[in-house]
């Protein structure tokens, strides 16, 4: 265990992989460290960010289960910009925290640390030793996420358009996996790029 782990920040817009890369990076025997589960961690019934939405967004928010109502909560906060930030201002320090405590309590070569605002919010990426993006193309995205989640088109193109444009997320990038062809292809290049990062994280 080590207080300063080696740290990969994995990113890429809505649907284009990064579960699929993280999963198969914590097969390889990475640390996976994931900022989506951790908010809905924190967003399951009784967790620890409810009472701050319930006081800010009131109970309709709420469903009957005693967890956040994502179907409302997406609709409210990708339509309307000052409420996004609303919710990110609860979250985003409190997914933050935890995130850094799991990253300190991983026993493994390195982390990926998996975060899909990592270049829009600048909060982690002094933290990563490396950037890596998964990308493809954004109509292969909108098509990924309408089949896996039932999403309409608009609510998918809304989600993207409150996250940076694919070239500016390219350009921030240290390494890329072009996750536009098949599993496979995916996996094998997570593979090499597991054999890299065990090398620098132990240099
Ligand atoms: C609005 C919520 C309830 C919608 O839930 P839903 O189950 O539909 O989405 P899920 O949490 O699985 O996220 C899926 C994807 O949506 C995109 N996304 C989520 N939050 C944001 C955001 N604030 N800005 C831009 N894109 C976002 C990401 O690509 C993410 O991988 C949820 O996304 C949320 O709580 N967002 C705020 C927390 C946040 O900013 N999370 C990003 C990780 S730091
Ligand atoms: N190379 C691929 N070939 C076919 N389907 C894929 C491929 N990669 C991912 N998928 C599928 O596309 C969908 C989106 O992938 P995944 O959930 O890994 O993306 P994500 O970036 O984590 O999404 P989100 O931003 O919503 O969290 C999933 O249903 C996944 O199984």
């Amino acid at each position: 265990m080590s207080a300063r782990p080696w740290i990969v920040g994995l990113t890429g817009g809505i649907g284009s992989g990064k579960s699929a890369a993280s999963d198969r990076f914590g097969l390889c025997g990475a640390a996976v460290v994931d900022t989506d589960q951790i908010a809905r961690q924190l967003t399951a019934a009784g967790g620890a960010a409810l009472p701050a939405i319930r006081e800010h967004f009131g109970e309709a928010l709420i469903g009957a289960d005693g967890a956040l109502d994502r179907d409302a909560m997406r609709a409210r906060v990708f339509d309307d910009p000052a409420e996004r930030q609303r919710l990110e201002a609860i979250l985003h320090p409190m997914i933050r925290a935890e995130a850094d405590r799991q990253c300190a309590a991983a026993d493994a070569p390195y982390v990926v640390l998996v975060v899909p605002l990592l270049i829009e919010s600048g909060n982690y990426r002094q933290r990563c030793d490396r950037i890596l993006v998964v990308d493809c193309d954004e109509a292969v995205q909108v098509a990924r996420v309408m089949s896996r989640s039932g999403l309409a088109r608009a609510q998918v193109e809304a989600i993207m358009a409150a996250q940076i444009p694919r070239a500016e997320r390219l350009a921030a990038a240290d390494d890329v996996i072009d996750n536009s062809g098949d599993l496979e292809h995916l996996h094998r290049q997570v593979d090499a790029l597991h054999a890299r990062y065990c090398d620098a994280a132990a240099r």
